[in-house]
């Protein structure tokens, strides 16, 4: 069984449109975790866009009554980043190599250029007893340097595949992703997956049973159009049983 952890960016960017608090972020999160889903990912980015830094205090607060449920929050570690993080204290946190003025995450870490900066953020996270999870490409020679670095788990950025769903090739990627996984398993980390996922693509990257957890927004939101939010997450659920 692969964790669903439902990434609410979108609803944040809703909210944001019109300057007020509707949708509200964190009854979303709630009527989510109410369906089912494992957790909530947000990724508050350093212009706020979408997901806010009061929207981690706020669903940190409200796990308080989800026993067992769990927040993810993602994002580069700049020093307002991680302040906001050492407050909340998530279940866990995903490292992701983003520039302020990226539209959205487009690579993962590159660990023997960035490990000296690493190496201090990920052990003051783990001090305060949160997971440490790093964004990745799917570069199987990667994942030792990631466990070396102190990571916890890694993120396998998941665009190259869902991009090539259902195309020619596609087993070689596929192929490539579950080497990854399994020399990340392999070195001693756990591995969630993440971006572009959809309810299309999502059972055959997991079906496998290497990835523990998928964080999803954007086409879930998108989905939730067409079916309805409810229908949506437990679409998904029925997906990564
Ligand atoms: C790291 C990643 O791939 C996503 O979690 C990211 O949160 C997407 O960010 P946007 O919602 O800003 O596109
Ligand atoms: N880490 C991936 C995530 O949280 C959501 O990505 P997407 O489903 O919005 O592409």
């Amino acid at each position: 069984m692969t964790h669903l952890s439902v990434n609410l960016n979108k609803i944040g960017l809703l909210r944001n449109s019109r300057g007020r608090d509707y949708p509200n972020l964190v009854d979303m999160a709630e009527r989510t975790l109410k369906l089912g889903a494992f957790g909530i990912t947000i990724h508050p980015r350093p212009d706020q866009r979408h997901a806010t830094y009061q929207d981690a205090h706020d669903v940190k607060e409200l796990l308080k009554r989800f026993p067992g449920a769990e927040l993810n929050i993602e994002g580069f570690p700049e020093a307002q980043f991680l302040d906001v993080v050492l407050e909340v204290e998530p279940d866990q946190c995903t490292l992701v190599p983003d520039d302020p003025n990226q539209l959205t995450s487009d690579h993962g870490w590159n660990i023997a250029r960035d490990q000296d900066a690493l190496r201090p953020v990920i052990a003051k996270l783990k001090a305060k007893g949160i997971r440490v999870v790093l964004f990745m490409d799917p570069d199987p020679e990667s994942m030792v340097l990631a466990k070396e670095v102190g990571a916890d788990r890694v993120e396998l950025y998941t665009e190259e595949y869902a991009n090539a769903f259902g195309k020619t090739g596609f087993e070689d990627i596929l192929d490539n992703y579950q080497n990854a996984a399994q020399a990340a398993l392999d070195v001693g980390l756990a591995v969630n997956a993440g971006h572009d996922l959809d309810l299309n693509n999502v059972q055959t990257l997991c079906a496998p049973g290497r990835i523990m957890e998928v964080s999803i927004g954007h086409a879930l939101t998108v989905e939730a159009l067409d079916l309805g939010w409810d229908n949506v997450v437990k679409a998904y659920l029925a997906k990564l049983v």
